[in-house]
């Protein structure tokens, strides 16, 4: 298979340490997020890394005490070992304090981990509905999506990184104040020796993100390859069909070379890494050997020594923690970008206007040389569509596959603008509405309903989710559908498990499945109904039931059903028949069974295969 350049790549969109740095100022806004989500944890955990920070001088500094002490009662006559005991047993105190500290610190790490962990997926859930379906079927939209949705445990470290960043800082702080007030050189060494492994780590840790997000798609191609590849819903055509080795060629190639870059950077990281360490190892010895140089001539004690060279220690693995952390918290903070990017997209619609919506359709609505083009497409779906649907209609869509039937409705629910012309609604444009207020009219069936693996009441009241609790209103929207016979089979009834997914769960055939969405369409009294070739998998006698209990049920109320069988469609107040993006007639069956055009071809057409 040819190699390919990743497509933020081929763009030359390259992340740099600009904007590694940049990054850096979305850490406020995270932690005012962190702060609202639970004020009292986040609160105790910077206690815990407060203490925690001032403990390491301190238990130096009693090592010091105690060897100054041992080594002036081993000089003196008259021992007196109280001091040296109680030197002893805070030192013991502060050790056990210091275990206590940072397991306290790991809870509510873990604790405000969880609870912001909970609360973002939440937001993602709920901005992705916000967003326009536009939206929803762009690929550069969905790498967004997946970056703020799959970065979640990074952003979780990038909290324990930043408060630990804080501890450190205060920690060297103290340290650094020890040496300055017995061997201020020492810094000078100290410094040197950090910042070529700081240089180091940035770097890498860039370019290991710049690779990360320049293969955001090419890693979504690789989650969807290993999804097919191993799913109960695609198994049975990738065995019939033979096609395990070529996904799995598909899958090898692409995660092989995803594989062979990260692997260079990662081998030049650890060779590079371990040289500047040794830089690091070197100045502390010759730190040692300055100290010690210094015990000899007397100008300092065995205990500052001890303090001194554990100091010195403590501070260059503090240091290294420090930078290194530092360059992983600008490399999450790219993925905090990304997030807050995402929540952050815009849900303005085109117009800001909220006309109030009629509480009863009065004339109906009215398609005015409606054009449209999907986003990022020439193709031109429709062109021109003129055409009214009038107050308590009901109106079938037919047209060959392809036709721009479901984009009609998409368009009627607004899930799209129109590229040109206008659709009213009693004489006003839809888009002049509060467009959640106005999608509330409808209620919808499409014909790629979705299969949600809930219970059967779950999801038959997905239809109105408020009524979940309404048993007997469930149980009647099962009786118009016809569910209801699919359900007396089930050994839970209505509490049935539908899907294989989860334990004791039943899969349902195609047409059981549709009679359970259709349902759905039941649970709300909806001024329009739209039922996008809901019946297509049931059978015959199954879908003339159906319809009849539909036309039945929706007397005087506003309709439009999509169908490619004429045994239905016939039944419909007025058939509008699509062909090619353009309405090429529109009229009752009789009217367009006289016009001898399109529809009453197609119509004697599948009339013949009846006989
Ligand atoms: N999200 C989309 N982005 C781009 N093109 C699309 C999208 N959805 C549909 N199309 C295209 O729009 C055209 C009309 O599709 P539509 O689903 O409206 O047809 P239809 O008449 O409902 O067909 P069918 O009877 O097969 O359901 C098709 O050529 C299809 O490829």
């Amino acid at each position: 298979m040819a190699k390919r350049t990743p497509t933020s790549l081929k763009d030359g969109k390259k992340t740099n340490l600009k904007s590694s740095f940049n990054a850096l100022v979305y850490i406020p806004r995270f932690f005012k997020e962190i702060w609202n989500v639970n004020k009292k944890i986040f609160l105790l955990s910077t206690f815990c890394r407060l203490i925690g920070a001032l403990l390491p001088v301190i238990i130096l500094w009693i090592g010091k005490l105690i060897i100054d002490e041992i080594i002036h009662q081993t000089s003196i006559e008259i021992t007196d070992y109280t001091q040296l005991w109680t030197y002893v047993g805070i030192e013991f105190a502060l050790v056990i304090l210091s275990d206590l500290i940072s397991r306290a610190i790991s809870l509510t790490d873990g604790l405000l981990g969880d609870e912001y962990n909970i609360a973002t997926s939440v937001t993602i859930i709920k901005k992705t509905n916000q967003i326009n379906i536009s939206l929803l079927e762009d690929a550069e939209f969905y790498d967004k999506l997946e970056r703020a949705r799959t970065q979640t445990t990074g952003r979780v470290g990038l909290m324990s990184n930043v408060l630990g960043q804080a501890q450190t800082a205060i920690s060297i702080a103290t340290l650094v104040a020890g040496l300055i007030y017995f061997e201020p050189y020492l810094i000078i060494l100290l410094v040197l020796s950090i910042i070529p492994s700081f240089i180091n780590e940035v770097r890498f840790s860039q370019q290991q993100y710049s690779l990360a997000r320049s293969w955001t798609s090419e890693r979504r191609e690789l989650d969807y390859l290993r999804f097919i590849g191993a799913n109960d819903k695609t198994a049975k055509e990738i065995k019939l069909f033979g096609l395990t080795d070529f996904i799995v060629n598909r899958f090898k190639n692409l995660s092989q070379e995803y594989y062979e870059l990260n692997k260079t950077l990662a081998i030049k990281r650890t060779a590079l890494g371990f040289v500047f360490n040794v830089l690091g190892t070197l100045s502390y010895y010759g730190a040692y050997v300055f100290i010690i140089y210094r015990v000899l001539s007397g100008v300092i004690t065995l205990g500052e020594l001890t303090f001194l060279s554990g100091s010195f220690n403590r501070l260059t693995k503090s240091l290294q923690d420090f930078f290194s952390r530092f360059t992983r918290i600008s490399e999450s903070a790219l993925y905090l970008k990304d997030y807050f990017d995402f929540i952050d997209i815009s849900i303005l619609s085109k117009t800001k206007e909220d006309v109030p919506l009629p509480k009863h359709i009065k004339q109906g609505f009215e398609f005015k040389n409606v054009h449209f083009s999907y986003p990022d497409s020439d193709h031109e779906i429709l062109k021109g569509i003129n055409f009214t649907l009038k107050a308590g209609e009901k109106m079938a869509f037919v047209g060959q596959n392809g036709a721009g039937k479901t984009t009609l409705t998409k368009l009627l629910l607004r899930f799209y603008e129109p590229t040109s012309g206008y659709i009213l609604l009693d004489g006003i444009n839809i888009n002049r509405f509060n467009k959640a207020e106005y999608q509330e009219f409808f209620g919808v069936i499409f014909q790629d309903f979705f299969r949600y693996e809930f219970t059967v009441k779950e999801n038959i009241a997905i239809g109105n989710i408020d009524e979940l609790e309404n048993q007997t209103k469930i149980e009647t929207a099962a009786e118009l559908s016809l569910a209801d016979a699919v359900i007396a089979e089930l050994k839970h009834g209505y509490n049935q498990q539908l899907g294989k997914r989860f334990s004791n769960g039943q899969e349902l055939s195609g047409g059981q499945w549709q009679k359970v969405a259709l349902a759905r369409a039941y649970m709300k009294n909806a001024e329009v109904m739209i039922l996008d070739e809901p019946t297509s998998a049931l059978d015959a006698k199954a879908e003339s039931d159906v319809f009849g209990r539909f036309i039945g049920l929706t007397e005087g109320k506003t309709s439009i059903i999509i169908s490619h069988r004429f045994s239905t469609v016939r039944q419909a107040d007025r058939i509008l028949v699509l062909e090619h993006g353009k309405v090429l007639e529109i009229g009752t069956h009789k009217e367009l069974m006289q016009n001898k055009t399109l529809y009453s071809e197609l119509f004697s057409l599948q009339a013949e295969g009846y006989q």
